[in-house]
């Protein structure tokens, strides 16, 4: 039986991996894949809380409309991670894998708000919780809210489970000959503005000494082998 390093974990999933191609909308067979890396990590026993991303439905919209103020988009973003994280629920409890989602915005009808409370309560019942709306303010990033919510909850480690499969010198979409790094210090990757998350995330992990794994969504098998401390993706430590 493969013992965890980690007993309590906040997974920030790429909301642009959802999407398949150029095409920004919500893949069910991308989500299936996600759900089969998560339903392992969870029969370890592993305490799982989720923020998902909203590119792959707001980065389509707002590459479209021009002249929105930028709160209001920022809006129609957060919105965007209440989609997905609906999707991601409906299918999770589908497959067995009990989970809630709390919301930043309060939309009563349909979704409970977050209270950190009965979202601890939650994790210790061995259920997931998706916390949906980012940090509920503009002018954020769901990293952020990643960030926020995961020193909430007292969770050990923030994975980022993103398109690329770890932090390197300069963005490995635009240059063939980017190097990665295996672990790398949040002083570091705040100096050399390495732009794979956001700084306001950087820094406030730095201070809340709650390391960052960076690793791929799309490589099978890799969410569980961070699990297991196995050599994976870029570790983020101060
Ligand atoms: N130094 C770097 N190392 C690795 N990736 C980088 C770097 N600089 C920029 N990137 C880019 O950052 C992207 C990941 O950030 P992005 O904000 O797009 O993803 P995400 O947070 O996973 O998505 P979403 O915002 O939809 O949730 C990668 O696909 C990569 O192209
Ligand atoms: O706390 C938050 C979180 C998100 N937003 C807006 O939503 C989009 C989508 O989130 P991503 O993290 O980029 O996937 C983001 O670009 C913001 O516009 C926000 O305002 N506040």
């Amino acid at each position: 039986m493969i013992k965890p390093i980690y007993k309590r974990v906040l997974l920030k999933l790429s909301g642009e991996a959802l999407m398949k191609g150029n095409s920004y909308n919500i893949n069910s067979s991308v989500i299936k894949n996600m759900i089969s890396d998560i339903a392992e990590i969870v029969s370890l026993g592993v305490e799982l809380a989720i923020v998902i991303g909203g590119g792959n439905i707001f980065r389509g919209i707002s590459n479209k409309i021009q002249g929105i103020d930028r709160s209001t988009a920022d809006y129609m973003g957060m919105l965007a991670t209440i989609i997905n994280s609906l999707a991601l629920f409906d299918m999770l409890n589908k497959s067995g894998i009990i989970s809630h989602v709390m919301s930043a915005i309060s939309i009563e009808k349909f979704l409970e708000s977050y209270i950190p409370l009965n979202a601890i309560k939650y994790l210790e019942e061995g259920k997931v919780v998706i916390f949906a709306g980012g940090t509920g303010n503009p002018f954020f990033t769901t990293d952020t809210a990643a960030a926020l919510r995961g020193a909430e909850i007292k969770a050990e480690i923030i994975l980022k489970a993103t398109k690329v499969d770890g932090i390197y010198n300069t963005d490995p979409n635009k240059d063939l000959s980017a190097i990665s790094y295996k672990s790398i210090t949040f002083d570091e990757v705040i100096s050399k503005r390495l732009k794979i998350m956001d700084s306001t995330a950087f820094s406030f992990c730095r201070d809340q000494k709650l390391p960052i794994k960076v690793f791929s969504i799309i490589k099978s098998g890799a969410l569980k082998r961070v699990i297991e401390g196995k050599n994976e993706g870029t570790l983020v430590y101060v």
